[in-house]
């Protein structure tokens, strides 16, 4: 096994060298666990990340010049050593993150999975030749690497994010400025590290840590810049859109959920408990396909109440790196904050608490998992992502019912619904206004399918054989012969 102390870095990654903020400045990185302080990183701003694109720019041209086949060849030794690396990259991710080993070693695996397979796809990026409509003309298309892309990340996936965005990019021929969230620079930077000694020539991955309205400013005025994919809020995913308008970039956008989770009357109701355990709380509830809202029909309410309330009072909550620990801190104060609000106003507008709904004896930002009761669509856990391990029930009649309380939200990333029959799978299916959908299961997310929202939960799909599309423009040849 390789020493951990070579992935942790305390410097930015750019053009290939390890770099300090021209100011000299440093953000600490906290371990939302202990509070222990894990590092310092460099805070950059609007100049570093200026380098940052002439970097890429200048790195992009060599690398969109390779065949595929030798881009797929250094991005699958960077695969190779972020799977050998995978217990030290998972726990560095949960000192800097919270969540549980396990998930944060699950989460490593996950994110070398897209650099595995955009390798792959990378190879695939094929033209068309058009029957023509002039018998003097032949018509051709090419696919080119869109150009320099801007990549804001969520701290919630502080490895999978960046890699969903990377192996799509790099495969195509891009070259990419990263700003990682600032609470979970460290698997960024350790990501970098692999990179290089994968291979991967510099500029082409370039980290830059700090300021995010400066960096992110830089990134979406640049012209440079042709593309940005950002994972993260709705709010901050407007913003970003208007920013990149004067510019006309190309937006990739991964935005808030507010994922309803549905339980029919004809439902396995051990199995509909089992998948909204898994959904609800994974990542103790901080994860954009994560169930925000649970609606379950009359006739099975109460049985999938109780069984629910069961199985969160099961669950194990700690320091991510404790054994046997499957919910960790929240992210920090802020979130906790937003988290208590939301009980209180359901509490207050009538719900019923059946477990939890404080702070946990463990202090810090360690939150019990909760479940209420008799929640109402006014209330604030129906109408924006909670982010945290509180599981609300509203009770329904009809499927018609059911549907229309889904579908009530401007949000569509991912939902979920548990039932039997087959006709009334396809109609919630095609009813339901999500990107994504859960049938009879609580997780959805492989690198081999196609993630992504609709309504304002984003543009665009990461993973699959469409995740690379977004990072490339289609070029018309009319050729007369
Ligand atoms: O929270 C964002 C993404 C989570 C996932 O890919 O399942």
């Amino acid at each position: 096994m390789s020493d951990p102390a070579r992935l942790l870095r305390h410097q930015a990654y750019v053009d290939g060298r390890w770099i300090d903020a021209d100011g000299g400045g440093t953000l600490e990185v906290t371990n939302p666990a202990t509070g222990e302080v894990l590092a310092t990183v460099p805070d950059m701003g609007a100049s570093e990340t200026r380098r940052a694109i002439a970097a890429a720019e200048a790195a992009m041209k060599p690398w969109a010049a390779k065949t595929a086949g030798e881009r797929a060849r250094i991005l699958r030794r960077w695969f190779d050593l972020m799977m050998s690396e995978q217990d030290a990259l998972g726990r560095l991710l949960t000192r800097e993150q919270g969540k549980s080993l396990t998930e944060a070693k699950g989460e490593i695996a996950y994110a070398a999975s897209f650099i595995e397979w955009f390798a792959e796809e990378g190879k695939r990026t094929y033209g068309e030749v058009i029957p023509s409509h002039d018998a003097s003309k032949r018509l051709v298309t090419l696919r080119q690497p869109v150009g320099v892309v801007g990549a804001i990340t969520p701290w919630n996936f502080p490895a999978a994010m960046i890699t969903r965005k990377f192996g799509p990019a790099l495969a195509a021929g891009c070259a990419v400025v990263l700003k990682p969230a600032s609470q979970t620079p460290l698997s960024a930077l350790a990501l970098a590290v692999l990179a290089e000694e994968a291979g991967l020539p510099p500029g082409l991955f370039n980290v830059v840590t700090g300021s995010a309205s400066a960096i992110g400013g830089e990134l979406t005025s640049n012209e440079t810049v042709r593309k940005i994919s950002f994972t993260g809020s709705t709010e901050i995913g407007r913003l970003l859109m208007e920013q990149s308008s004067q510019t006309i970039k190309k937006m990739s956008l991964e935005l808030g959920g507010n994922a309803p989770f549905l339980v029919f009357d004809d439902a396995d109701v051990d199995a509909a408990v089992a998948g909204a355990v898994a959904s609800k709380y994974r990542n103790a509830g901080q994860t954009c396909v994560c169930t925000n809202r649970f609606y379950v029909q009359a006739a099975v309410y109460d049985e999938f109440v109780a069984k629910l309330t069961q199985a969160t009072e099961a669950l194990k909550v700690g320091n991510g790196l404790d054994d046997g620990v499957q919910i960790g801190p929240l992210i920090d104060d802020k979130a906790v904050k937003k988290v208590e609000e939301h009980v209180a106003d359901a509490l207050a507008k009538g719900a019923t608490l059946l477990t939890g709904g404080e702070r946990h004896k463990l202090g810090r930002t360690f939150f019990q998992p909760t479940v209420l009761s008799g929640v109402t669509q006014d209330m604030q856990m129906c109408r924006e992502e909670t982010f945290g391990p509180v599981s609300g029930v509203v009770r329904f009649e009809t499927e018609e019912d059911g549907v229309a309380l889904a579908n009530d939200t401007i949000f569509g990333l991912a939902g979920y619904f548990y039932a039997r029959d087959l006709s009334r799978v396809w109609r919630v299916a095609e009813a339901m206004q999500t990107g994504m959908i859960g049938v009879n299961t609580g997780l959805i997310s492989t690198e081999v399918a196609p993630f992504g929202g609709i309504k304002q939960s984003g543009l665009g799909r990461e993973g699959s054989s469409h995740g690379i599309e977004d990072y490339l423009e289609i070029k018309y040849l009319c050729m007369g012969i």
